[in-house]
């Protein structure tokens, strides 16, 4: 990955913070659920975090607050010092364009564009070309990524793998605050996918890229700094230095004690 040092890589700050952190559904007394049930979490810039739980127990909701693509219920989301819950939906909007870059399971690229073209999409949709020192960053980025030769390729024109690796350049381009990552390898072949893995380890380690990846694979979890398991929206532990075995063990033990569902009535 270029050493090139990323924008917001100031040591020991916070790329994002979450306090106490509710996102109800339903209504109250009658069919309410409880997806967020009280989370707390600081994301250091710079760290790769790792998310995990139990099916239901809040993880994509808990991303998609993080994100600003879904507001909680009660509860404080900053990104770098803003509280983007009090924010409207064109702040959020730019927000987003701005300062998060997403990676999905489904690659999400646009089928008509070309993979150069996808890469650029977060500056065209900000309606500005990259500048030349952005250029030269997307270059570099096509080049570690192994994308050089494919730059004039249309997605279905690309493997999985490499359609993956756009998908990863176009999150880094703008070098976004925080780069969320959806299950990125949940698509991909075990060689794709460990590939995918040691580009994301990279992105954090050597130009400071701030990560939060949801996955339920424990190998892919135990490459990040730090894991975080949600059992019933809430955060159950928080572990650092884990090997896939350990992981493992956890997830079996949280799904065996959880029911795999949000807390029913109420916010413990
Ligand atoms: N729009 C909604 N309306 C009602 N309940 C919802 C809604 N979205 C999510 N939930 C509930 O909130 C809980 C958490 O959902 P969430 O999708 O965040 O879980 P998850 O951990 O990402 O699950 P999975 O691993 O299956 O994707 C679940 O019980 C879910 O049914």
């Amino acid at each position: 990955m270029p050493a090139a040092a990323a924008s917001h890589t100031t040591p020991n700050h916070t790329a994002a913070r979450l306090r106490d952190v509710v996102k109800r559904y339903g209504q109250p007394g009658r069919n309410e659920v409880f997806a967020l049930a009280g989370v707390s979490l600081d994301i250091p810039q710079g760290e790769f975090t790792a998310v995990m739980g139990p099916s239901g127990s809040g993880k994509s909701t808990l991303m998609h607050c993080m994100a600003g693509l879904d507001t909680p219920t009660s509860g404080l989301v900053q990104l770098g010092n803003r509280d983007i819950t009090q924010l409207g939906d064109k702040d959020l909007t730019e927000l987003r364009r701005r300062e998060i870059g997403f990676i999905f399971q489904a690659f999400n690229l646009i089928p008509t564009l070309t993979a150069k073209e996808n890469i650029e999409l977060p500056f065209a949709l900000d309606g500005r070309k990259p500048s030349a020192e952005e250029q030269q960053w997307i270059g570099q980025l096509a080049q570690v990524l192994g994308l050089t030769e494919r730059l004039g390729h249309r997605p279905n024109e690309l493997s999985g793998g490499q359609q993956q690796r756009v998908a990863i350049a176009r999150a880094l381009a703008t070098r976004p605050r925080i780069v969320i990552a959806d299950e990125p390898t949940g698509n991909l072949d075990s060689r794709s996918g460990a590939e995918v893995l040691r580009l994301l380890r990279n992105a954090a380690s050597q130009t400071g890229q701030t990560i939060v990846m949801v996955t339920h694979d424990p190998y892919a979890a135990s490459i990040a700094d730090r894991v975080v398991f949600l059992a019933d929206g809430k955060i159950s532990r928080q572990e650092r230095g884990l090997t896939p075995q350990q992981i493992s063990e956890i997830m079996l033990h949280d799904s065996d004690v959880q029911p795999g569902t949000a807390v029913q009535g109420g916010a413990r």
